[in-house]
């Protein structure tokens, strides 16, 4: 498959002097679903902002299709991990996911299937009409990814989007994210800070260095593309690649520690 994404010796300094990114280059493949780890406070909400065309990069270019991404782009969706705050109270959950449509062209019937399309997806047709407080944590993120889905983005960035809610819930959201990325295609990028939710989630993971950022390495994970929250976990595989992410993660914050 082409290449999606390009990133090329990005670099961000947020001024005066806090250098968030220092030289980071990686490319992406359309369809493919990677993960992105590293210490806390690396730079990784950074990079994502980056590459959403939310910030601007202070060296280097993200270029999407090959052409530079300048801005927030169509072309893009983003789930955060705030989904309490992202959702609008006052609309049902076909609202919500409807609302950033309005801003596309298109007419009501492609609108309307668009909406029914990704509410299904994500298993919240029983509950297309009820408002998002009458909803579980959980549930309200199903509600953030359904939004990003409808928009149909060629890449859909999430930034550690499942940190707020209970294991079990945890554990659905990610079986729903692998469902969406094996039966649509859709191509993921998926920042997390724990280890084992990138090797059970990602087809490549990578590992970031302590700021100012680099790429730290860059670990296809090789586990069978249908995966079980039980069975995949339990495979001596998973527990050797979340050894070496683990591992990696620990010399960069030891590389951190001892930078000037
Ligand atoms: N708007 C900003 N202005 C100044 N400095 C910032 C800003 N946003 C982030 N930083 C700094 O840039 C560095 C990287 O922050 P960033 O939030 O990208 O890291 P992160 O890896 O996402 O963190 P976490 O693991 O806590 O989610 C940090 O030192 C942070 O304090």
């Amino acid at each position: 498959m082409g290449e999606l994404l390009r990133v090329e010796h990005l670099r961000k300094v947020y001024e005066p002097a806090t250098e968030a990114i220092g030289d980071l280059s990686f490319t992406m493949r359309a369809g493919e679903l990677l993960c992105v780890v590293g210490p806390s406070g690396c730079g990784k909400t950074t990079l994502l902002k980056c590459l959403a065309g939310l910030l601007r990069p202070t060296g280097g270019v993200v270029e999407m299709h090959g052409a530079p991404v300048t801005g927030p782009s169509p072309a893009m969706a983003v789930v955060f991990q705030e989904y309490g705050r992202s959702l609008y109270p006052w609309l049902t959950v076909r609202g919500n996911v409807e609302l950033p449509l309005r801003h596309k062209r298109l007419s009501r019937v492609e609108r309307a299937r668009l909406v029914a399309d990704a509410v299904e997806a994500v298993g919240l047709a029983h509950v297309a009409r009820s408002h998002p407080w009458q909803l579980s944590g959980g549930m309200q993120q199903r509600v953030a990814i359904a939004r990003a889905l409808a928009y149909e983005p060629d890449v859909l960035i999430m930034d550690e989007p499942f940190a707020a809610v209970d294991a079990q819930t945890r554990a659905d959201l990610e079986d729903l994210v692998r469902d969406l990325h094996a039966t649509r295609g859709i191509s993921i990028v998926f920042v997390t800070h724990d280890v084992d939710e990138a090797v059970y989630l990602g087809e490549r993971v990578l590992v970031l260095s302590g700021a100012p950022t680099r790429v730290r390495a860059d670990l296809p994970v090789d586990l069978p593309p249908e995966r079980d929250q039980r069975s995949t976990r339990a495979l001596p595989r998973f527990t050797e690649l979340r050894t070496q992410v683990y591992e990696q993660i620990q010399r960069a914050k030891r590389g951190q520690n001892v930078a000037p």
